[in-house]
């Protein structure tokens, strides 16, 4: 009994588990692998919407309205393709190409404009330039529920935008070869894209504060403990 009073003291009891929201199944395979048992989550299958704007803010506010839907604690994440040669574009924006030229406004490349101009088109976008170094940026963002502040967590892979190499079963993994590798995201073996990518960088961040924070999941299990021991 003295333990659990001491485990209960050390860190913030959670009333539910952590909800991890995200539409894409690719990514929810990752996180389950790279994450283990480090931080126990459950997932909502939600396409929230594509943000637009800088990666830490539309993290945050995408964190917000996770939380709304599963007035819990949650986890979500977003991920962005940025080019050097055009100062981070397409990063999260989907507006008219002149106008983010022009704005430079540094984003990641959503959903839709994946969808829209392809491998190839990404890759014409950097036609015209000698620099074809990009970087992989994914942030996470956490909120204890609807009404607490989000923390986010980065992380960056730097690699370089290559003609298409690989299967081609999640997002722009086939036209981005990481530095220091021959291989693009897509021909490694999944353990190594996930020991070395964007994602496992941000996670790396998640976990840690998990572990300081000593997060204590309230179960009915838990409860029931907590209500017999107090009896
Ligand atoms: O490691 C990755 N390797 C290759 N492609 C990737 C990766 N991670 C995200 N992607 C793609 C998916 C989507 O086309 C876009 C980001 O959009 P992003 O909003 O983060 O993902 P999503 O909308 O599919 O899922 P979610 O519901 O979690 O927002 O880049
Ligand atoms: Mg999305």
């Amino acid at each position: 009994m003295e333990m659990a009073a001491a485990k209960a003291a050390s860190g913030l009891v959670l009333s539910r588990p952590v909800t991890f929201v995200t539409g894409n199944a690719k990514k929810l395979e990752e996180v389950r692998a790279i994450l283990g048992q480090a931080v126990p989550f459950q997932s909502l299958k939600l396409d929230l919407p594509e943000l637009q704007g800088e990666p830490e803010e539309i993290s945050k506010e995408k964190a917000r309205l996770a939380a709304v839907e599963v007035k819990g604690p949650v986890l979500v994440e977003d991920t962005c393709l940025c080019f050097n040669a055009l100062k981070g574009l397409p990063g999260t924006n989907d507006l008219a190409w002149p106008y983010i030229v022009e704005r430079t406004i540094i984003n990641s490349c959503s959903k839709w404009f994946l969808q829209k101009i392809g491998h190839e088109g990404l890759n014409n976008l950097l036609m015209a330039y000698e620099d074809k170094s990009a970087y992989a940026l994914c942030a996470f963002s956490f909120a204890l529920g609807p009404d607490a502040e989000p923390i986010t967590f980065l992380g960056k892979t730097l690699g370089k935008i290559v003609a298409a190499r690989g299967p081609n079963d999640f997002g722009w993994d086939p036209i981005f070869q990481p530095e220091g590798y021959e291989q693009t995201y897509a021909e490694m073996p999944k353990d190594e894209k996930n020991k070395i990518s964007h994602r496992s960088k941000a996670l790396d961040l998640v976990k840690s504060h998990f572990a300081e924070a000593g997060y204590i999941v309230e179960t009915n299990d838990s409860k029931k403990r907590k209500k017999d021991e107090e009896e």
